[in-house]
């Protein structure tokens, strides 16, 4: 018997920013014979469609696996994360935070995890509480009447490339100052029905996925060249940037999102407690003895 039911197209989420290319750029290398569609959307959409149930697999918002674990597995060793420094998840200020406390933030619209993690961050290290409105990614125009803007992936970058005259606060730094640990912002995700009942091809999703990031992780500089292309900037702060994220879920980053998680439900950002709970990874080998 065929390990693939050949009935259903699988349907995989992807980020839509450079920070998640390590993880899906050259998938199509990795797989043989699988039927399936990639969707490369912005990570609030993606989340979204992962919870309609409209994705099978995705890499979501980690905030987003917390509110829907009870339906997802994680799937090992994929992330994107930090220790420390992230580039790409900035609170853009018009002033600095130790001469005036922001009293309003401008939020994009295409985040879960760090608005939270912003929340946590304000609410328990500074111990204040702005009011967060959401607004499309850009700059300009949600610094008009806000203090602070929080920009997320590309949009983030390009910011950061011209933000003369704000002070800016990288959230991974943040959080890893304050509490000595990383952070997972992304993970994969599958949903456990998709797993029952697509068994052959959540594995070869999976084992692609570890391919890809394997690849790209060896080599970096197709990642490089292409954003330079298609984003711009200096090979170097490419390089710093891949360089600098996590993709591979360790130790470090699960007691980070751990950690968040008990946070946010301490805050009640979260309505009930979020535990990891891995996809159980079986060679296909071991699944015929
Ligand atoms: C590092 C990043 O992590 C991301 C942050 C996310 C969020 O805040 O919900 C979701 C996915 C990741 O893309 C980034 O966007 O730059």
């Amino acid at each position: 018997m065929s390990i693939m039911s050949n009935l259903h197209r699988i349907t995989i989420g992807e980020i839509d920013y450079a920070n998640a290319w390590p993880l899906f750029k050259g998938f199509e290398r990795q797989v043989d014979g699988l039927d399936y569609e990639m969707i490369a959307r912005v990570p609030s959409e993606l989340n979204r469609l992962l919870s309609a149930g409209e994705l099978d697999i995705s890499a979501i918002s980690s905030f987003s696996y917390g509110q829907y674990c009870d339906d997802y597995v994680l799937m090992p060793g994929l992330s994107v994360g930090s220790i420390g420094r992230v580039h790409s998840l900035l609170l853009f200020m018009k002033e600095p935070l130790e001469k005036c406390k922001p009293r309003k933030i401008a939020v994009t619209t295409t985040t879960e995890t760090t608005i939270n993690l912003l929340k946590i961050i304000m609410a328990m290290r500074f111990e204040i509480e702005p009011e967060y409105v959401r607004a499309e990614p850009d700059l300009k125009t949600m610094l008009k009447d806000s203090d602070a803007a929080l920009l997320i992936g590309d949009p983030a970058i390009t910011a950061s490339w011209h933000s003369e005259g704000l002070h800016v606060l990288d959230l991974g730094e943040l959080w890893n100052n304050w509490t000595g640990l990383g952070m997972a912002y992304a993970v994969v995700a599958a949903r456990r029905s998709a797993v029952e009942k697509y068994e052959g091809e959540l594995r070869a999703v999976y084992e692609a996925l570890l391919a890809a990031k394997k690849h790209n992780q060896h080599d970096t500089r197709p990642l490089i060249e292409r954003a330079c292309a298609t984003i711009g900037g200096e090979s170097s702060y490419w390089e710093t940037y891949f360089r600098s994220l996590q993709y591979d879920f360790g130790d470090k980053l699960q007691a980070g999102l751990s950690l968040y998680f008990r946070y946010a439900r301490e805050l009640n950002l979260l309505s009930h407690e979020a535990r990891l709970t891995f996809y159980e990874y079986q060679s296909p080998q071991r699944v015929k003895e």
